[in-house]
């Protein structure tokens, strides 16, 4: 990926603002709807995550990169059907363009569940695979899915505040078990990888990510205007996005950015947890009916003719699963590839 970057900076906004007093919720709410027409990514600080457990988490991600291969391979994604596990750097796709990156993709840990013709998305629900060699890895990352779900659940309410609806409007969409889509990333330097493309430029899809980088930068977004900015790490923060659902729930008054990452330089590296805060599989995107004000900033949705978007959002997981990880869908799932064919549905 050649970019390059001008010095626009997102902005940064305070979450304790959210849980203060009556009129601080209010002015944080009232600037929530800018920034969510504007960019729909933005740094959260006073989110109430201790250090010491972000701490913890970079350390043991680093742990899990840098044991043996055949340690991870041991939990490789491909034996799993529920697209739970590890990827080597390259195994992954976006657009169809490899993607160098490695990372162990954990979900909400649970059984599977039996599929039928009109419920594919079950295949979904499954055991996460993890790491003999690292037993603490296990309730270290189960507690971090906890605290980043509070997160999202809780910007969540402000942004259905900011978008002139009750606080818990997107509820009946995500209770009683949201799809809690947990990565943890490492980005191999340029000598080691095959390309510039940490991970290529796409949009995430549910509602929204919570994204935690270490030291190194690499991370980009594609403003309204078509021009690149860099999102640098900034200690202490998280960074939030809106995910295509939400574009799609509010005929793009709330923008979803594209965004990549650019391979780090050469001898260097970069480590990041991302976590996907989407709704039940078996619900549908609804259409919020917004307010006369923020209708007008309605932009409509523009659509991707590489990777359509339905309503249907388990629909929506299946198909960025197939699509992202083509060895997974070949061995466990030949029988849904034709889902992929474009504009087609399930
Ligand atoms: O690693 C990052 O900083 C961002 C990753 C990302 O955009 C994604 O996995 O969807
Ligand atoms: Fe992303």
């Amino acid at each position: 990926m050649t970019i390059h970057t001008t010095p626009v900076h997102l902005p940064t906004i305070d979450f304790s603002r959210f849980y203060g007093t009556p009129s601080e919720r209010e002015s944080f709410v009232r600037d929530l709807t800018r920034v969510l027409h504007d960019h729909g990514f933005f740094y959260l600080t006073g989110h109430g995550v201790p250090q010491s457990l972000i701490d913890e988490v970079l350390l043991a991600s680093k742990r899990f990169f840098a044991l043996p291969e055949a340690d991870k391979l041991a939990i490789e994604m491909v034996k799993s059907p529920h697209f739970r596990g590890y990827n080597r750097a390259g195994y992954e796709r976006t657009r169809g363009e490899q993607d160098w990156r490695e990372q162990l993709d954990i979900n909400t840990e649970g059984q599977p569940v039996e599929a039928g013709p009109q419920t594919p998305w079950n295949r979904l629900y499954g055991p996460n695979q993890w790491p003999e060699a690292l037993p603490d890895l296990k309730p270290l990352l189960l507690r971090y899915q906890a605290e980043v779900t509070r997160i999202g659940i809780d910007v969540l309410k402000a942004i259905a505040l900011s978008l002139g609806q009750p606080e818990n409007a997107f509820a009946e969409i995500y209770e009683p078990s949201p799809s809690q889509l947990l990565k943890i990333i490492r980005y191999p330097g340029r000598d080691a990888a095959g390309s510039d493309q940490g991970v290529g430029a796409h949009k995430d899809g549910g509602f929204v990510t919570v994204l935690l980088q270490d030291t190194t930068p690499g991370l980009r977004i594609r403003t309204e205007e078509g021009v690149w900015i860099e999102a640098p790490p900034v200690p202490g923060t998280f960074i939030i996005n809106s995910g295509e659902l939400l574009e799609l729930a509010t005929n793009g008054f709330v923008r979803a950015d594209v965004h990549g990452v650019v391979t780090p330089p050469e001898g260097t590296e970069r480590f990041s947890v991302a976590f996907f805060l989407g709704a039940r599989y078996d619900a549908k995107i609804p259409v919020i009916p917004l307010p006369e004000e923020l209708k007008r900033g309605e932009r409509g949705i523009t659509a991707d003719p590489l990777n359509p978007i339905f309503r249907e959002v388990g629909i929506n997981h299946l198909k960025s699963r197939l699509r992202s990880h083509p060895d997974v869908a070949a061995r466990h799932h030949p029988d849904l590839i034709h889902m992929l064919e474009a504009g087609t549905r399930a």
